[in-house]
């Protein structure tokens, strides 16, 4: 069971630091963290970001013109160039520089200058090589400054931090999941017809290179109905010629065996409900793997990409740990991702792999409540990441 922590002092504040590198994993990820710790520790977090056009994409409620605003509890701050600004008392207790951006030098050197020195800590990305448990925690000294920094990385085992969970998630899903009547409700508002959500509901949600293109052949001429539910601007091109036209939102074409809905792009929250929707998921990035993940159901991962391939590495590494017997999604995951021998774009492959994985779909269920009992002995992240704070190091 999850460990179950004591309130924190109200006064703890936290900050993060939050550089948007490109698409929506970035502040995906410091947004659920922020929110997190400031609605169920009590803490008062700032997240700084630069980028607040692509945070409204996952939370509409936000001003993407206000240099400061709260939202849901957590103080937001456009992060622009607002060096030389800080003084000692601008700092937190606890400072998060998110994959190891640049904190601004005047926040750095107002770090050095505070009493007592605030936590530094550099939070990593998420995979699932070995090696960084070795580097999980480890402290690396400013060359200038009385100050020390520490790395810290999520992960799937308890030498790691964890994977971020919201305290309610997980009951939240149960009774969404409880009545079929609220997929069905919620499926509805996104303008999904009964018949598309009587057929096999899959969410796609991938990088551009992915080869869609072959898997909607695939599925088109299958013998089983898909439903193919995708957010708007994904896989924008393969869509598009599935459709014949422009792929904007609530457009929609059945080919074959296949439907291909356009959805709006939703609200981080609403994506949940989304994944908790569908009888499969493709997700992609770090945030929506880690949510496919609490969502109990089976899902494909196209990982982000890395020069040198060095993306398949980490792909291999977490299918190691994911799905050691667990062939069939294994060989799907490496085709979606380039890794297998196979390679291209042959519809035929796809629709083999595709077929050998939706036949172990039960067993892949089952798989899923496995690993979900195996993540929730580590902990989440939030709390995990607090606790080590906290700690004497
Ligand atoms: C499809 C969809 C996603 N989302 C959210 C869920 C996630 O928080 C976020 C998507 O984040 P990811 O899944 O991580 O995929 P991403 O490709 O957007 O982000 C990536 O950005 C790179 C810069 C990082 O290095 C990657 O590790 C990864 O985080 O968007 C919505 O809120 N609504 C939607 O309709």
């Amino acid at each position: 069971m999850p460990t179950q922590h004591a309130s924190p002092s109200p006064a703890t504040t936290l900050a993060i630091f939050c550089k948007v590198v490109d698409n929506f994993g970035d502040i995906g990820i410091c947004w659920r963290l922020s929110r997190q710790l400031a609605s169920e520790r009590g803490i008062t977090v700032t997240l700084w970001v630069d980028d607040l056009g692509s945070f409204k994409r996952i939370c509409p409620r936000l001003d993407s013109e206000a240099a400061t605003q709260t939202v849901e509890g957590v103080t937001v701050r456009h992060w622009t160039d607002q060096d030389g600004q800080f003084a000692p008392e601008d700092v937190a207790d606890i400072v998060i520089e998110f994959f190891a951006v640049d904190i601004p030098p005047g926040y750095v050197e107002a770090m050095a200058r505070r009493e007592p020195r605030p936590v530094w800590l550099n939070l990593e990305g998420l995979t699932a090589e070995d090696w960084v448990e070795g580097c999980h925690t480890l402290p690396s000294m400013h060359p200038r400054l009385p100050l020390t920094k520490h790395f810290y990385f999520p992960g799937f085992n308890a030498r790691t931090g964890g994977l971020p969970r919201e305290g309610g998630l997980l009951a939240e899903r149960d009774a969404f999941q409880a009545d079929p009547v609220n997929a069905a409700r919620f499926l509805a508002g996104l303008g999904v017809t009964p018949g598309e959500m009587a057929a096999t509901k899959v969410s796609l949600f991938c990088y551009p290179h992915a080869p869609v293109s072959a898997l909607l052949d695939a599925w088109r001429d299958g013998g089983s109905a898909v439903t193919c539910l995708v957010p708007e601007g994904v896989a924008r091109e393969a869509v598009q010629a599935f459709l014949g036209g422009d792929a904007h939102a609530g457009a929609a074409r059945t080919q074959g065996a296949l439907t291909v809905r356009v959805l709006p792009f939703v609200p981080q929250s609403d994506y949940d409900r989304l994944l908790w929707a569908c009888d499969v998921n493709f997700v992609r990035g770090e945030d929506s793997f880690v949510r496919a993940q609490w969502a109990g159901k089976p899902f494909v991962w196209h990982i982000y990409p890395q020069d040198e391939n060095l993306h398949h590495k980490k792909l291999r590494a977490f299918l190691d740990v994911y799905a050691p017997d667990l062939p069939s999604l294994v060989a799907l995951s490496l085709r979606w991702n380039g890794a297998s021998p196979a390679g291209g774009e042959d519809a035929a492959d796809l629709a083999h792999l595709w077929q050998a994985m939706h036949a172990d779909v039960e067993r892949l269920v089952e798989h899923a409540a496995a690993w979900e009992a195996r993540m929730l002995e580590i902990g989440d992240l939030a709390n995990n990441l607090l606790e080590f704070a906290r700690s004497p190091r």
